[in-house]
């Protein structure tokens, strides 16, 4: 898919100007609160109107202020899921799935109620009315309205934000598995750096109305001056690797990347399969030497590429392992008693239980691994 967006818009003392092209089957809207990201997923979804500009999907232009082309809301064929569902709470989740459907012409409706139901695992829901659902539920159940409704388009405004961790985990494999699958693209409103490096194939960061930043999601994660300060500790690089083998023995996985191997907790995934790891560049320790007698399992030899002060006492050092980017956040004293420079080899040594199932996700299709 691809989401065109060059537009103008001012509310109040705010303007949003708005710029990007995107190709990813999940694009991440990332940004501090007031950014501009629900204006700007609002100006898609036709919510608000844009004093100028384009906004085209797929090459199908739904607002040109030069054209006088303003495709009303409903002709849209957008999808949208709010942070809290908004469920209609006296139908039942079956009731509420088919509600989507009635808005889209007969020739257009394609999506397949039980495939669309099995694939957010919400069958043994669809008698239950709203009030006696979870929050992950009544979320799943409003994915599958807007999908119901055969959208070219899914908006979602941070539709996890009003969950706690646990259920936000029990979801993210459905949103993955509708990313994958290939038939809708995704335009998702995200403040969590960990949600974004495990669900997005592309972001775009907006800051004071305007974008920082946009590509892919690998791209973009390791950069660390995108990122508000209290996030600066996630920053970090996107690793495609595949399962290797088991080390049952340990209770370990060795993974395969273009780094080198890497030990993480036990998966219970096949060989083969393609995975994403997220390397925290405050996970990341570097040394001179090849360490030895030393308690970590992975050291990964690699270059320096280049230095940013980050203020304060931290140093990003960005790292070429075989090809592969990685981070290291080090401090500045550390820089400047360990003499590390561009140019410079050093080992990077990670943690085995850094690696945990937080930054070890299933990779989007298409990344297939090393
Ligand atoms: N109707 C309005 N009139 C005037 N200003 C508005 C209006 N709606 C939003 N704003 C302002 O526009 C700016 C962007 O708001 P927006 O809701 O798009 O930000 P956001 O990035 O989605 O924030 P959050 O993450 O907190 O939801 C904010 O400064 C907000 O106060």
């Amino acid at each position: 898919m691809t989401l065109d967006v060059d537009i103008k818009h001012r509310q109040g003392s705010f303007t949003l100007h708005a710029q990007f092209h995107s190709e990813g089957r999940l694009t991440a809207l990332f940004g501090r609160s007031g950014a501009g990201k629900t204006t700007l997923v609002n100006a898609i979804g036709g919510l608000v109107r844009p004093s100028e500009g384009r906004i085209s999907v797929n090459g199908r232009v739904l607002f040109d202020a030069g054209q006088g082309i303003d495709v009303p809301i409903h002709r849209r064929r957008i999808g949208y899921v709010f942070q809290e569902g908004r469920l209609f709470p006296h139908l039942t989740a079956r009731q509420n799935l088919l509600f989507g459907r009635w808005f889209t012409p007969r020739k257009d409706r394609r999506a397949d109620f039980d495939r669309m139901v099995a694939l957010l695992g919400i069958e043994h829901l669809l008698s239950r009315r709203p009030p006696t659902l979870s929050g992950g539920e009544k979320q799943r159940v409003a994915i599958g309205r807007a999908l119901l409704a055969d959208p070219l388009l899914l908006l979602m405004d941070e539709p996890l934000a009003s969950l706690d961790e646990e259920r936000k985990a029990e979801i993210y494999p459905y949103i993955e598995r509708l990313r994958d699958d290939g038939r809708v693209p995704i335009v998702l409103v995200s403040h969590s750096v960990p949600e974004i490096a495990r669900l997005a194939t592309s972001v775009v960061v907006l800051s004071e109305g305007r974008v920082a930043a946009s590509g892919q999601a690998a791209e973009i994660l390791r950069r660390s001056d995108l990122f508000p300060h209290h996030d600066i500790a996630e920053a970090g690089a996107l690793l495609e690797t595949r399962v290797l083998r088991h080390e049952d023995a340990f209770a370990l996985t060795l993974l395969e990347t273009r780094a080198g191997p890497l030990t993480v907790p036990r998966l219970a995934l096949p060989a083969g399969c393609p995975l994403r790891v997220r390397i925290r560049a405050r996970d990341v320790i570097l040394s001179l030497e090849q360490p030895h007698a030393m308690s970590a399992l992975n050291v990964l030899p690699c270059r320096i590429t280049a230095l940013t002060a980050s203020g304060g006492p931290g140093v990003d050092v960005s790292l070429d392992c075989g090809g592969q980017g990685l981070m290291a956040r080090v401090t500045r004293k550390s820089v400047e008693d360990l003499g590390l420079a561009p140019g410079v080899v050093v080992y990077a040594i990670v943690k085995s239980v850094a690696l945990d199932r937080d930054v070890v996700t299933q990779a989007p299709r298409g990344e297939d691994g090393p």
